[in-house]
Parts: structure tokens; sequence; C-alpha cells
């Protein structure tokens, strides 16, 4: 069994699982944020991004189309059915799956090359490419990213206005999936506020679960 932890803010605002000791962080460790579309992954991870320049943050391939404000080799590197595929087969991704009917996979060198590097690493992907780490790397945290509420969540994904009403009602039916599953992680963060929920990731990945 994983260890179970919800970081809820305490009183100073810190995760009150334990406070991080100064140089322990585990160098090695690879950690996974999930949580449902709209739950505010990207926001999240961008805040993190500014507080800790030294992670390395996986860029995943896809199949889905590129959004407006999307950059091709910054948010996704954009390609088609065919070179994924051809990725697939030749074992170039970390884990890979279907979501929404897109393809969405991690490339491995690169967070091979960052852990080896002793860079810690962080990789924003769904559920089942979640489970995949959590076997083929038992030692990776997974952390959801929780909404305050169900309404919440479906007011932050239609108030994006990204999506088409259908990929809205698809990445719905995914995201009741997604939090059915929150029991599986070794960590919850609840996305009330970006800030406070980057600081409390950031206080996971530095802090070693005993
Ligand atoms: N398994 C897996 N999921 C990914 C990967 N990259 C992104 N995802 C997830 O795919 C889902 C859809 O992503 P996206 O199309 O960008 O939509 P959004 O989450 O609504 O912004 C989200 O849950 C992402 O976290 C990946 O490399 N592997
Ligand atoms: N804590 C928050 N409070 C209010 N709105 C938020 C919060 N976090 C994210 N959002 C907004 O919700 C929408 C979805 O966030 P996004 O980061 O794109 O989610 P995801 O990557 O999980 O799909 C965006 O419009 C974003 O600005």
């Amino acid at each position: 069994m994983h260890d179970d932890h919800v970081a809820a803010a305490g009183p100073t605002g810190r995760a009150t699982h334990g406070e991080p000791v100064p140089g322990q962080r585990s160098r090695r460790r690879l950690t996974v944020v999930s949580g449902p579309s709209g739950v505010g992954k990207s926001s999240v991870v961008g805040e993190l991004r500014r507080l800790d320049p030294d992670v390395y943050f996986s860029v995943s391939v896809t199949t889905r189309p590129a959004r407006p404000d999307e950059v091709d080799g910054e948010h996704y590197h954009f390609i088609d059915r065919a070179m994924f595929d051809k990725m697939v087969r030749a074992g170039e991704l970390l884990e890979h799956a279907e979501f929404a009917g897109n393809c969405y996979g991690t490339p491995r060198e690169p967070v091979e090359r960052a852990l080896a590097e002793g860079r810690p690493a962080v990789l924003e992907i769904e559920l089942q490419g979640a489970r995949q780490v959590r076997a083929a790397m038992p030692d990776a945290r997974l952390v959801m990213l929780m909404p305050p509420s169900w309404e919440e969540l479906v007011g932050r994904l239609t108030g994006r206005g990204t999506e088409e009403e259908a990929a809205v009602e698809a990445r719905l039916a995914e995201a009741e999936r997604e939090l059915a599953a929150a029991g599986e992680f070794d960590a919850r963060v609840v996305n009330a506020d970006v800030t406070e929920a980057a600081r409390q990731l950031l206080d996971l990945m530095n802090t070693d679960f005993s």
C-alpha cells in the first residue's frame, strides 16, 4: 500500500503532512500530476515552474490539434497518428494513453536523462498514464489535483473556452472516472488557489514520506 497523505493547507499555509527538510530533496524523484480536465493542472504546473526552475517538466507528444495559444515543442509536441504509433512501437514513450479521442505520451529519453542528472522531473498526465508510471517506476510519487467542487470544475472547463461542447462532455465523462480513482494516489491537493496549490505540490516533491 502506498503512503496516504492529503496536503491540506495548515495555519501557516504550508502542507500539513510534514515540513520539507532543506537539502534533503529526493534528487531522483519523479512526480506525476494528474487530475480532471479543467481542474487547473497547467496553471498549477506553470506556477511550479516559476517557483522552482531546477525541475524538469516533461513535454508530451499528442495527436490532438494545437489550440490557438499553444506552441509546438513548448506545450506539446504535436504529431500525427502514424508518428505516434511509430514511437510506441520503438519503445520511445515512457507511458501513453488515449484520452477523449486523442493520443498522448511521454517521451522517455528526456525524463530519464533529467533523473540521471539528479533533476526532479514532473509529468502532467491523465489517469491511465499515471497507472503505467506507477507500475514501471514504483518510486514515483503520484499526486492528484482536485477541484474544490464539481460545479467549480465544470465552470473552469467551460469558462476556459478552448473546447467545443462535445469535447467538454468527453472531458467531463473522463473527469468522473479520474476523481473516482483519487484514492489510488499518494496525495491529493485541492486547487482552490493556484499559488497555494503549487506550493503544496512543491512541498510534496521535497518531502520524503516515511
Ligand atoms: N497519459 C498521458 N496523458 C497526458 C499526456 N500529456 C497530457 N496528458 C493528459 O491528457 C489529458 C488531456 O490533455 P489536453 O488535451 O491538453 O486537455 P486539458 O487537460 O483539458 O487541457 C490531460 O489529463 C493531460 O494531463 C501524456 O504524455 N500522457
Ligand atoms: N485555482 C483556480 N481558481 C480559479 N480558476 C482557475 C484556478 N486554476 C485554474 N483556473 C482556470 O481554470 C481553467 C482550467 O485550467 P487549466 O490549467 O487549463 O486546467 P487543466 O490543465 O487541468 O485542464 C483555466 O481557465 C484557468 O485559468
